[in-house]
């Protein structure tokens, strides 16, 4: 089995594909006379979209690790479907652990009874998942696969997941600074609640597919969600089928083509509700793709999503700056981060 491509080896190429805000990383690394700019900038797209491509991200994360990253996640996906249940996903709290195809139905709804409607009416996702939380948080270990001989080198999975765990944490704190300068808040404003990385890699894989699932117009590989953390980080490889609504009164959906040396990044429910619904948390999908299907099916797709969050034990209210009246009055209820987290997924699963 060839490993996943992912979209990083041509360069920067953005074709007619430019729909949603395309903004640069480096100018976010250091400071330029471009830094403020692109900080105002990133945060009219949260504003606005809530998604964007971003550019240069290897300067955060090498695309050589990315690329390991992908052939890793291929091979784990390809083992028998024993050997994965045997990591299966076990608790919200944990949040780690494999899900195998129909157990997690990605959807709008905020409790299980509203999720299971949608998953009777919807079908099930047509989707696999390997989600690896930060090491050595008390009673969550990650589910480390085996040893194998088909080319998953068990402590190599282990190494490089958890080095590409660590940049993926390292930019969400330079996207939360962009985001601080960009409104007007002192730049180290959020480092205190980026510390811990109670962050969640996880790796996705969308099997092949034959196109007559989808005639009846109801299947898609993920359903309609926003997501619920502060910011995602969502690599894709070539295959196309994420879509995400139109911020415009009209609606409808927008192909979010992949774009070779970008990363697709969008802001989650935490975010926008800290921020006093200031930030949209825009709800995206993963469909059919629209490239020609090969002998009636569609190739199988991988992802790999970053899903940020403030540290489990921050309380998040109301950004200075957001609030709705000079008193200070905001829409939403402070909330522990954690136990928010913990409340979504369990509806989720
Ligand atoms: O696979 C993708 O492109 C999107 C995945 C996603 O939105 C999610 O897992 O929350
Ligand atoms: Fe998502």
């Amino acid at each position: 089995m060839a490993p996943a491509a992912f979209t990083e080896d041509e360069s920067l190429s953005t074709g007619d594909h430019a729909t949603l805000p395309l903004i640069p990383l480096e100018p976010l690394l250091e400071d330029s006379l471009a830094t403020r700019d692109t900080a105002q900038k990133l945060l009219s797209a949260f504003r606005n979209e809530g998604f964007l491509y971003l550019s240069d991200y290897s300067k955060a994360i090498p695309t050589g690790l990315v690329k390991d990253v992908f052939a890793q996640s291929a091979h784990f996906f390809d083992r028998p479907l024993k050997e994965k249940e045997a990591l299966e996903w076990d608790s919200a709290r944990s949040n780690r652990g494999y899900t195998r195809q129909g157990r997690e139905k990605t959807s709008q709804a905020l409790t299980r009874q509203d999720v299971a409607r949608v998953r009777e009416s919807a079908g099930e996702d047509i989707k696999e998942s390997f989600e690896i939380g930060r090491e050595n948080e008390d009673g969550c270990p990650n589910h480390w696969p085996s040893l194998g001989d088909d080319g998953l080198k068990a402590s190599s999975f282990q190494t490089t997941m958890m080095r590409f765990f660590d940049c993926c944490k390292t930019l969400h704190r330079i996207l939360m600074r962009g985001l601080a300068i960009g409104m007007g808040l002192d730049e180290t404003f959020f480092d205190g609640f980026v510390r811990n990385g109670d962050n969640t890699l996880r790796l996705l894989h969308y099997p092949e597919v034959p196109c007559s699932v989808f005639k009846d117009g109801n299947r898609v590989r993920a359903g309609e969600h926003t997501d619920y953390g502060s910011l995602t980080l969502l690599f894709q490889d070539k295959s196309g089928g994420l879509q995400v609504e139109r911020p415009t009164e009209a609606g409808g959906w927008l192909d979010v083509v992949p774009i070779s040396g970008t990363i697709v990044v969008n802001a989650g429910d935490l975010l926008a509700r800290w921020s006093n619904d200031l930030i949209r948390s825009t709800k995206h999908r993963v469909i059919e793709p629209a490239a020609e299907p090969i002998a009636d099916s569609h190739p199988a797709r991988y992802s790999v999503a970053y899903f940020c969050n403030p540290d489990f034990d921050r309380t998040i209210e109301a950004l200075p700056k957001t609030s709705e009246t000079s008193q200070g009055s905001s829409r939403y209820a402070s909330v522990n981060s954690g136990e928010y987290l913990v409340q979504r997924l369990t509806a989720t699963y």
